[in-house]
């Protein structure tokens, strides 16, 4: 799939008073995609946003929507383009029904009844229409925000955070609406800081650190390439130490002897993860285990580890 619908070319971002937010930062997004943008706070995140939206400036360098220049093409480009901010802003006694309508209105939109209503119906907001702000749920209000940003007609949307401080179950709720969303063609951004989400839900993953891409990766072959797995063997009878056909790197005991620890990554598992052989030495050896459990790191672990090393 090359189908870019966002292209980020060099791109610089200095504040006034010499702080430089983005550094060098090369990103393209694909038509239909669901990416997910993860970073430590302070990273650039909001930044990279602004700058997309054509919000904040940029330094250096250039972003490229549908075609569209963020800059000299401003008006296309932001059309092309809704946010979703975290919070809903002074708007408690209007209704559904007209806050969602003025949003579409700022774009220079002519009225588009019969899409409020789709946009109003596909958030399981219509019953509300009529309702104002302050009288609805956390959840209801967040689905509010997704339906303003969604009034215009965008191609691209851009949640910021979508489901922080939301419970769990709330969370899920969201989930299926940002799938739902995608299924109608519009690609979308996200940036959140539960990796659960991130893993959950995205296409690709991109991971920002001071300022600089430091990884952009299908998320399914993020996990394959930096995830590591662990088969644990509980052992019938406890061993003081390893046998000496059992002395590899990749081998450890744990639980007072109880345990057999085999560590392999993903390429690892790829090239063929050598359980069988490690089985069959246990048996030449006399070892027998009792139950056994495999552990696959998280995304969080690759998070955590990646971000690490670069502080
Ligand atoms: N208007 C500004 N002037 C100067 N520095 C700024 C400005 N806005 C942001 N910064 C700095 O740029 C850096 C990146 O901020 P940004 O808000 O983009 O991070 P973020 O990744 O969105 O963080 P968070 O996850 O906490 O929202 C921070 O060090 C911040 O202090």
């Amino acid at each position: 799939m090359n189908d870019p619908i966002i292209s980020i070319n060099g791109l610089n971002k200095t504040y006034q008073g010499g702080f430089q937010a983005l550094t060098r930062v090369d990103l393209t997004i694909q038509r239909g995609e669901i990416f997910a943008l993860l970073g430590p706070n302070g990273a650039g995140k909001t930044t990279l946003i602004s700058v997309v939206c054509g919000l904040v400036n940029p330094t250096q360098g250039e972003v490229i929507i549908d075609g569209f220049d963020s800059v000299r093409d401003y008006r296309q480009a932001r059309e092309r383009i809704g946010l979703v901010p975290q919070e809903l802003t002074n708007e408690a006694f209007e209704t559904v029904w007209n806050t969602v309508s003025f949003s579409r209105g700022l774009f220079g939109k002519a009225p588009n009844p019969a899409h409020i209503e789709k946009v109003l119906k596909s958030l399981a907001l219509w019953d509300k229409r009529d309702n104002r702000l302050m009288t609805l749920s956390g959840g209801m209000k967040r689905r509010v925000l997704i339906a303003k940003a969604l009034s215009h007609e965008p191609r691209i949307l851009f949640l910021d955070e979508p489901t922080a401080g939301v419970d769990v179950e709330l969370r899920r709720d969201m989930w299926d609406v940002v799938r739902g969303l995608r299924e109608s063609g519009v690609t979308i951004i996200l940036t959140t800081h539960y990796i659960e989400e991130a893993e959950e839900m995205a296409d690709r993953i991109g991971v920002i650190n001071r300022g600089e891409i430091v990884l952009v990766e299908e998320k399914a072959a993020l996990m394959q390439k930096l995830g590591s797995k662990q088969l644990t063997l509980q052992l019938q009878t406890p061993l003081d130490e390893l046998p000496e056909a059992l002395q590899l790197e990749a081998l450890s005991l744990a639980a007072e002897g109880l345990e057999l620890v085999y560590t392999y990554d993903g390429r690892q598992a790829e090239e063929g993860h050598g359980i069988p052989a490690l089985l069959a030495t246990l048996e030449r050896e006399g070892i027998t285990f009792k139950d056994l459990h495999t552990r696959q790191s998280s995304l969080e672990d690759i998070f955590v580890d990646l971000v690490k090393e670069r502080a």
